[in-house]
């Protein structure tokens, strides 16, 4: 928990507050103000009188959501008033930015009046594509969000009810799951009777709680018929036909304990009166009802969840409504209703039950995270929510009747919501997305790696690769079940009991003999499974190989040279890392072969890369790195860069490559054009070539360690199969791109192999 001094300075340093508003469009030259503003202006305007659908591909109001309070019940702070609120609009848009890419004016207003609240929200109507109202008071926050959503033709949606009741509803279908428990079998007890709690209680109803098995409790005590005093139509309709008068009578026994409350509106000896296995979520802000820590002591054999991210199981509505608004926003949807809402409680309760990426797993200090008792709901910093409930969303806007646009392509949508989270995403979606258009068979020799093995049941699972894991059944059915991977679409095959080791023994010995392999070297080279997995790959039993993360680089790459050969042409193997940026994707190369390459070498690894660019529909342009720039250093090294410049160019002449030069002239505009207007680039270049392995090796791990990058790869160039070796301990998801990449390898190389030769001919001479 950070310390109030730094909680203050990060609300107040370096600028005061959490957000700031960022023009989209160039403003820099009398042309662009015409067009920002007027005369240019005009022309949407007209536009959008006659057409006001228009506003949605004119102005931003299509990605612009409202968060709107009068600071009445801020979290459990109780009413605050509008201004002491604003903290926690602005960072609820600061949440609806980082998870959904999806902008937010925050409005408090300052007023208790529901019907003046009302007519000011009414008339904003025209400003957003749709409105979060938040931390609003029980009761008038039902009539006020009833009325707008009734009035207005946007989304309406009070977070506090309906983004709490999905996020605990999901938490709550999962927790009866874990404990063989059906909703209808629950005696449920609600402490707190405002807005999170009431619409809580109804979507527990609709999952199949029996609404007369719910018992409220408010400030005053439990909500009984016949109760006379601070009562509301809302607090009526959960009336309880019970002789139970406290918060204590109404535990004894019951399954679920669900606090929407203040601060430590629960005891240890309340939780000690539960049913066994019992359902406690104290969601109270941002303090819950009773820590996550003291529960568990107390009830060893409950699933405990609160709203806080630094405890197990964070029920909390930064789960529900950036996802919820981007979905319904993408549809121009006119309202949030019941289906949207259902999609995205079941969309969410089926993640955590689904294997973990471990970029998730990294986020969260690398504690594992597997489906029970304190991972019940996903992490908040899980991008597969993203990806999965606001797809689930908009279909369900779209079956109802709501939205105004359909998506027409699926898979392109979710494309759309992958560049949301960056450049990488987009660019590997991509390949994904080849991949998964015809599959190939790839062959992973370390198959009783758990990294491995998850990453074999993603591919497979998503239909990217069809995995074949080498190795013993049993193992790696053990391991299987231990981290409860599926190993459906996956195929194993123990090179020890196959009968393809003897056949392979043959004929890597007629491919060795002058190597100085005979039958029992061969034998003995055949038991490495990565020798194994190439000679698959060389008998066309598999269509790419991917390995590498159970052993150094050269350990890893060495054996499999001995199999498969270099495309003709092609004088030296070398490694490519793709170094994706927030803002732009570079290519560096060699960044993990050879340590000192020559002009000709140079030259090579250039016109490889640009092929593999292309490969990534990136249009290559190419800058040869150095320490000097186009001959104003007159050493061997630099000249070393120049000829390979010539070399490259006089082999591909259709190539834009320019160089030697330093890597800020490759990169900075103003630098290359203004100081060179002569170069071949005329653009910054999206392909770096270093002079030698070091600067490249060092490059690549500054970049990624210090520059905010990713790297993906390495990627492997000059082979004439498709191959990939991964860096040691990698991670499940760049084992799972490797393996796209590799799958799209091998589908170019089919197709490549009914063509003729490029400059480096691709057929396999062996
Ligand atoms: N984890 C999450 O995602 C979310 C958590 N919350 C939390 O839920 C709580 C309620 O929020 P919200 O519904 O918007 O606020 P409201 O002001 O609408 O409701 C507050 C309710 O709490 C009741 N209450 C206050 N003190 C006690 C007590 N000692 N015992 C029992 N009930 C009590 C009030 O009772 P009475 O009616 O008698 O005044 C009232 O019914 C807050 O702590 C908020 O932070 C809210 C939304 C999301
Ligand atoms: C999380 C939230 O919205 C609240 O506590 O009010
Ligand atoms: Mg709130």
């Amino acid at each position: 928990m950070p310390t109030d001094k730094e909680i203050l300075e990060y609300h107040n340093k370096p600028r005061p507050g959490k957000i700031e508003v960022v023009p989209t469009k160039p403003c820099m030259s009398q042309g662009d103000l015409c067009l920002a503003y007027t005369p240019g202006v005009g022309l949407p305007c007209v536009k959008i009188q006659k057409n006001p659908d228009l506003s949605y591909d004119y102005t931003d109001k299509a990605n612009l959501v409202g968060v709107i309070t009068n600071g009445t019940a801020v979290l459990g702070l109780g009413n605050i008033g509008a201004l002491a609120g604003k903290p926690v609009m602005e960072g609820k848009a600061v949440l609806f930015k980082r998870f959904a890419d999806l902008d937010v004016f925050d409005i408090e207003i300052k007023t208790e009046d529901p019907d003046e609240f009302i007519q000011t929200v009414r008339l904003l109507e025209p400003t957003f594509g749709g409105i979060n109202l938040e931390d609003i008071k029980a009761p008038d926050c039902f009539y006020i969000e009833d009325t707008l959503r009734r009035e207005m033709n946007i989304p309406v949606f009070h977070d506090d009810q309906h983004g709490t009741a999905i996020i605990s509803g999901a938490a709550l279908i999962n927790a009866c799951r874990l404990t063989g428990r059906e909703p209808e079998d629950l005696q449920v007890v609600v402490n707190g009777a405002g807005a999170a709690a009431i619409a809580t209680a109804r979507m527990y109803v609709s999952l199949g709680v029996k609404k007369e098995n719910i018992i409220f409790v408010d400030s005053r005590g439990v909500i009984y018929q016949g109760r006379k005093q601070g009562m509301n139509p809302y607090k009526e309709e959960f009336a309880a036909a019970t002789d139970k008068r406290t918060l204590a009578d109404a535990a004894q026994g019951a399954d679920v304990l669900l606090g929407l409350s203040v601060e430590g509106a629960f005891t240890t000896d309340l939780l000690r009166l539960l049913n066994k296995n019992p359902i406690i979520f104290a969601l109270a802000n941002p303090e819950p009802e009773i820590g996550y820590y003291e529960a568990k002591a107390v009830r060893p054999d409950a699933i405990i969840a609160t709203g806080r991210s630094d405890y197990p199981n964070q029920v909390n509505n930064v789960l529900g409504f950036p996802y919820i608004f981007r979905g319904a926003l993408d549809v121009r949807a006119s309202a949030i209703n019941e289906e949207m809402k259902l999609a995205a409680i079941h969309a969410l309760a089926k993640l955590p039950r689904e294997d973990v990426p471990d970029s998730v797993i990294r986020a969260y200090g690398g504690t594992a995270l597997t489906f029970g008792p304190d991972y019940i709901i996903p992490k908040p910093l899980d991008s597969r929510v993203l990806l999965k409930i606001t797809p689930a969303v908009a279909r369900a806007a779209v079956e109802t009747g709501v939205a105004r646009t359909e998506i027409s392509d699926p898979g392109a949508y979710i494309q759309a919501l992958e560049a949301r989270l960056g450049p990488e995403r987009e660019i590997m979606r991509k390949i994904i997305t080849r991949a998964q258009q015809n599959p190939k068979r790839i062959v992973l020799p370390e198959g009783d790696h758990p990294v491995i093995l998850r990453a074999a049941h993603h591919a497979a699972s998503e239909g990217i690769a069809r995995p074949i894991l080498l190795g013993s059944h049993e193992e790696i059915k053990d391991l299987a079940r231990q981290l409860h991977v599926p190993l459906d679409g996956i195929e194993i095959i123990d090179p020890a009991q196959s009968p393809l080791f003897d056949q392979y023994t043959g004929k890597l010995h007629m491919m060795r003999a002058r190597k100085g392999w005979g039958p029992a070297e061969t034998r003995h080279q055949l038991k490495n499974r990565f020798v194994f997995g190439a000679m698959m790959v060389h008998e066309g039993m598999v269509d790419g190989q991917v390995h590498g993360i159970s052993r150094s680089y050269p350990d890893a790459i060495r054996p499999v040279l001995q199999v498969i050969s270099r495309r003709p042409g092609v004088s030296k193997v070398s490694g490519v890392y793709l170094m994706v940026f927030r803002d732009r994707i570079l290519m560096f190369a060699d960044a993990t072969v050879n340590i000192n390459p020559s002009s000709e070498d140079l030259a090579e690894i250039a016109l490889l890369t640009a092929e593999m660019a292309r490969f990534f529909d990136i249009n290559p342009r190419i800058a040869m790195l150095s320490f000097s720039n186009f001959g104003d250093t007159r050493h061997p090294d630099a000249q070393r860069v120049e000829k390979a410049v010539e070399i490259a160019m006089k082999r591909d002449p259709s190539l834009t490559i320019d160089g030697e030069m330093q890597a800020d002239t490759a990169l900075v505009s103003e630098i290359l054009n203004q100081h060179y207007p002569f170069n071949r680039l005329g653009a910054p270049a999206n392909v770096l070539i270093f002079p030698e392995l070091a600067s490249g090796n060092i490059a690549y791990k500054l970049m990624q360690r210090l520059g905010g990058a990713k790297a993906v790869g390495p990627l492997l160039m000059g082979i004439s199969r498709p191959f990939n070796v991964v860096q040691r301990d990698t991670d499940m998801e760049n084992v799972v791109n490797v393996m796209a990449i590799t799958v799209a390898q091998a589908q170019e190389f089919e197709r490549k192999q009914q063509k003729k030769p490029s400059v480096f001919g691709h057929a396999d001479p062996a």
